[in-house]
């Protein structure tokens, strides 16, 4: 073989090698991509963490993945339903964020033997390499994204992170992006006075117990509760006392109920229940239990006491009854009405008819 002969082909093999890297880099960018593309899509927090989470290690192939979001006011977990598919770990303090930063806020590579490797991935041994990529907003460390591997040269402090940096302040976007709109989310369905949910949420929610409660065969309770005279509070005591009395009305109807229970203001100086699996005698224990917490408080913050009473009307759907909703809630607001025909401070419970199943065979 000539000099030139054997240079032509050290020529072709180094070309061969540069074709194969950048092949390779575009398959990388097209991987990185998708992922982004998904976080940036995601519509919900849930949706989001399964993304950072499991579409990250499919996508990349990795062994294990593990999110740190720093969490001090319990404000992100919240958005989070507690069974969703993927949790991450919610850090109460900045602490474990430092101990893997130090002061940096540079994506870090960490090769096999790695002290950090343990704690990155406290959940899973047989880690051997990993990519750590800080997320940061507004110059905040708010999380840590990990990537692992069982593979120890998958990682090594020889690889670049520009990948990985733009990976990571995406899903710090993202995190934002997506908690902003939660917040909305949270704020509309809201009452901003009492805390509760909103007339909006409960016309939502109802919908959804109704059917849970036809097909399971479940009574459903519905209580409408009403302040009774009001407008005297108002005008005796003015309007922000008034406002008073409706946040601690609502907050001891919320004290009253169960996990699944329904609250909402239902508008003004209305409130409205819906207790489901709960049947006749049930729900006018609750009633009862609300009614007189209420007439046994005094709502006043100062020497002048300030009473006050509720009028209750309730209405159940019989177990394995069918009906509409409207029937329910019509039948709970007449009771209301009846209740306060007789006096005020009192329940009245109205009796749902039934309508004929039908069903769709
Ligand atoms: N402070 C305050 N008052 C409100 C709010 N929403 C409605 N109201 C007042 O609640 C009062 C309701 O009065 P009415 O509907 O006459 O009923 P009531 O005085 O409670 O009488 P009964 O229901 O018959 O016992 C009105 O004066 C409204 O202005 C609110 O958010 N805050």
């Amino acid at each position: 073989m000539t000099d030139d002969r054997a240079q032509l082909l050290a020529l072709r093999q180094r070309l061969q090698t540069l074709l194969e890297a950048a092949q390779d880099n575009e398959r990388k960018l097209d991987r990185f991509d998708a992922v982004e593309r998904k976080l940036i899509a995601a519509v919900s927090m849930a949706e989001l963490i399964e993304r950072l989470l499991m579409g990250c290690r499919d996508e990349f192939q990795l062994d294990a993945v593990e999110l740190w979001l720093l969490d001090p006011e319990c404000e992100l977990r919240r958005t989070v339903p507690p069974d969703a598919l993927a949790q991450p770990r919610w850090l109460d303090g900045y602490a474990p964020l430092a101990g893997l930063y130090g002061n940096g806020r540079t994506s870090q590579l960490l090769g096999e033997q790695h002290p950090a490797l343990a704690s990155a991935f406290a959940a899973q041994a047989g880690i051997r390499s990993a990519a750590l990529l800080p997320l940061i907003r507004e110059n905040v460390l708010i999380g840590s994204l990990h990537l692992g591997s069982t593979d120890p040269t998958r990682y090594d402090s020889s690889s670049g992170t520009k990948f990985l940096d733009r990976l990571g302040a995406i899903a710090a976007i993202s995190i934002e992006s997506t908690l902003n709109r939660e917040r909305l989310r949270i704020a509309g369905m809201t009452d901003a006075l009492t805390g509760l949910h909103n007339r909006r949420y409960f016309d939502h929610r109802s919908q959804i117990e109704l059917s849970q409660a036809l097909r399971h065969r479940a009574p459903l309770a519905c209580l409408f509760i009403d302040v009774d005279h009001f407008k005297q509070v108002n005008d005796t005591h003015g309007h922000s006392a008034g406002d008073q009395v409706l946040r601690q009305v609502g907050r001891l109807i919320q004290q009253m109920l169960r996990s699944g229970d329904l609250a909402a203001r239902y508008g003004g100086e209305e409130f409205v229940l819906l207790l489901p699996r709960t049947a006749e005698e049930g729900a006018l224990e609750v009633a009862e239990r609300i009614r007189l917490a209420v007439a046994g408080r005094d709502f006043s913050d100062s020497p002048t006491p300030l009473r006050s009473s509720v009028s209750i009307g309730l209405a159940v759907l019989p177990a394995g009854g069918a009906s509409d909703l409207a029937s329910l809630i019509n039948a709970a607001d007449a009771a209301l009405y009846e209740a306060k025909r007789q006096g005020r401070n009192c329940s009245v419970m109205a009796a749902v008819k039934s309508a004929p199943v039908v069903t769709n065979s």
